[in-house]
């Protein structure tokens, strides 16, 4: 799981979107108490840090302990550089990275990574990792999250991989056609500069991607329903804004914030009150069927869990929205800035609009809806090099140190330690991708397609990788949805979303940033967050 730290706006929306049906709530603002505390989350940081700071050096009254702190804690806001130095200065070594919370012990390479694989969950554990990252115990009315899945994991790893994926496309088509009508809704919004309409791309994404993930955990109904999706998106904010408050505390001050933070995130009513009475349906449904009864067939995450869970494992309501919501926390916002960073990319790289619109017109885009995993190959390959350039997370393949263990070459892992790999770090080496620091769009496509778009001047050769690869591999020197038996399962719905906005967006507008010198994202520990406020225009093509 991608752990964002961003304060998205939500839209306001009179939007007319097929199938697209008003809430009571119409989509406004955030409240403005999470907002203004979102906001000034870095501003907390720093006071606590100051208390962090103080206590340490009046007890050691050695300046040592209050620099590694400084050090330290100089990790939110420049996580990335902090574990790239890291990595170069390593030479392909394990390298460790001290943050405020944690140790961040990196390996890399494929033995290395093999290993990191193969550890049970009994001494490494990517719960206990997201557990850290969302305080469940305080901003989710206590949830336990435990360090393994056990018997539930295998089926609910294959309700997302398999069931979801497969279900993907009978959504595209509808999806293609919400997309582009909320494209032109949200332009419309926008504010007008000297005649021009300006549009917040960041924000519009994310309005889309909701959209589009949110048809395929929650059903088509469900997503249309302007009131649940911004309970559902602002929910994830809140969570993931008051575990980060928590997170950041001294554990004497852990209680006292947690108790805030439960205080402050309110229960999201709209979603669980449609979402409980669904699964209750859906338990009794199943009931009915095991007599032999005919049901009705839904395709929606609460069925595919349903349907791929263990026999032996007792399924309430509570626990079934309990998972739907693991997958959705997951599914946004990286998804999001992909989009994001590839439109980016396009208005600074316009060279590779003609043969994606090609790719797309002949045929391609209708081959994709019908094959989402296959299709766009072009696309593909130019998305798998934007998230190379502009890595959303320096890190990948979270895991807690559990019971301390030794790493083959010595490193000593201690209980509380994290085990990452510096996923951006690799892609941005040498030794991995040739000529790392320029952009190739087509680096990644086979090639024989894109040598047959040279010959007619199209492209240009490139520097080709020795074998054509996709976003969606998993493999040690790309490390984007992580790695092994607990790599990404949503990795064909982000990147069948990803591909569905992008093409529908250069298909239909021309694509200009309004500031290409000003600064498009920041971060946050190791994850790198899109600017809210640049601006893009998009121009309508005429047919
Ligand atoms: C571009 C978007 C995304 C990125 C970069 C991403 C990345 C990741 C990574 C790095 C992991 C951990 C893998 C590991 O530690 O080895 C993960 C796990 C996971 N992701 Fe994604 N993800 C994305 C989109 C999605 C979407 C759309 C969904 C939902 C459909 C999703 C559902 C999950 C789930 C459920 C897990 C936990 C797997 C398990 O429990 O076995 N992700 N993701």
């Amino acid at each position: 799981m991608a752990s964002p730290m961003i304060n998205g706006p939500w839209q306001p929306s009179n939007t007319t979107t097929p199938g697209y049906v008003e809430g009571e709530v119409s989509w406004g603002p955030e409240p403005p108490s999470w907002r203004s505390i979102s906001n000034s989350v870095i501003g907390i940081a720093a006071v606590i840090f100051l208390a962090n700071v103080l206590v340490s050096g009046k007890n050691s009254l050695l300046l040592k302990p209050i620099q590694r702190r400084i050090k330290a804690w100089s990790y939110l806001l420049d996580g990335p550089a902090m574990i790239h130095d890291g990595y170069k200065k390593a030479n392909g070594k394990t390298f460790d990275v001290i943050t405020p919370g944690e140790r961040i012990v990196f390996v890399s390479g494929h033995k290395a990574v093999k290993e990191l694989e193969s550890q049970p969950e009994t001494a490494l554990s990517l719960y206990a990792a997201s557990r850290k990252i969302l305080m469940p115990k305080y901003t989710m009315h206590g949830l336990h999250i435990q360090d393994s899945r056990g018997a539930a994991g295998a089926g609910f790893s294959r309700a997302v991989r398999v069931l979801l994926t497969n279900n993907l496309p009978r959504v595209l088509p509808y999806l293609g056609d919400a997309i582009r009508a909320r494209i032109a809704e949200i332009r419309a919004e926008g504010h007008v500069v000297d005649g021009v309409k300006q549009t917040d791309l960041y924000p519009m994404f994310l309005q889309l991607t909701s959209l589009s993930t949110g048809t395929s955990i929650f059903g088509k109904e469900l997503a249309s329903n302007a009131a649940f999706m911004k309970d559902a998106f602002n929910y994830i904010e809140s969570v993931v804004m008051g575990a980060e408050m928590v997170r950041l505390s001294p554990k004497w001050l852990e209680p006292i914030m947690g108790r805030f933070v439960t205080h402050k995130i309110k229960t999201p009513e709209i979603l669980f009150n449609l979402l409980y009475p669904i699964a209750e349906e859906r338990l009794r449904e199943r009931e009915r069927a095991s007599l032999g009864e005919e049901v009705p067939k839904h395709t929606d995450m609460i069925s595919w869990i349903l349907e791929t869970a263990p026999a032996d494992v007792e399924w309430t309501s509570q626990r079934i929205v309990q998972e739907v919501m693991a997958v959705w926390f997951g599914s946004i916002h990286s998804t999001a800035f992909i989009a994001t960073t590839a439109i980016y990319d396009l208005c600074l790289h316009p060279e590779y609009l003609a043969p994606l619109r090609a790719e797309i017109a002949r045929g391609g885009y209708a081959e994709f809806e019908r094959n989402p995993t296959q299709g766009l190959p072009l696309m593909d390959s130019f998305l798998k090099e934007s998230a190379r350039v502009t890595p959303v997370d320096y890190l990948s393949t979270r895991r807690e140190v559990i019971a301390p263990f030794a790493l083959a070459d010595g490193t000593r892992l201690h209980k509380g330690d994290w085990l990452c790999t510096p996923a951006a770090s690799i892609g941005l080496d040498a030794a991995y991708f040739p000529e790392p620091t320029k952009f190739d769009g087509f680096r990644f496509a086979p090639r024989e397609l894109v040598a047959s778009l040279a010959a007619d001047g199209s492209v240009s050769e490139g520097t080709r990788m020795p074998k054509a690869s996709k976003i969606v591999d998993v493999d040690p020197s790309w490390l984007l949805f992580g790695t092994g038996k607990l790599s990404c399962p949503g990795r064909f719905l982000a990147t069948a979303t990803i591909k569905s906005i992008v093409a529908n967006v250069i298909a239909n507008y021309d694509m200009e940033l309004v500031d290409a010198a000003a600064p498009r994202q920041w971060s946050w520990r190791s994850t790198a967050v899109c600017r809210e406020d640049v601006k893009v225009v998009l121009t309508p093509r005429a047919n």
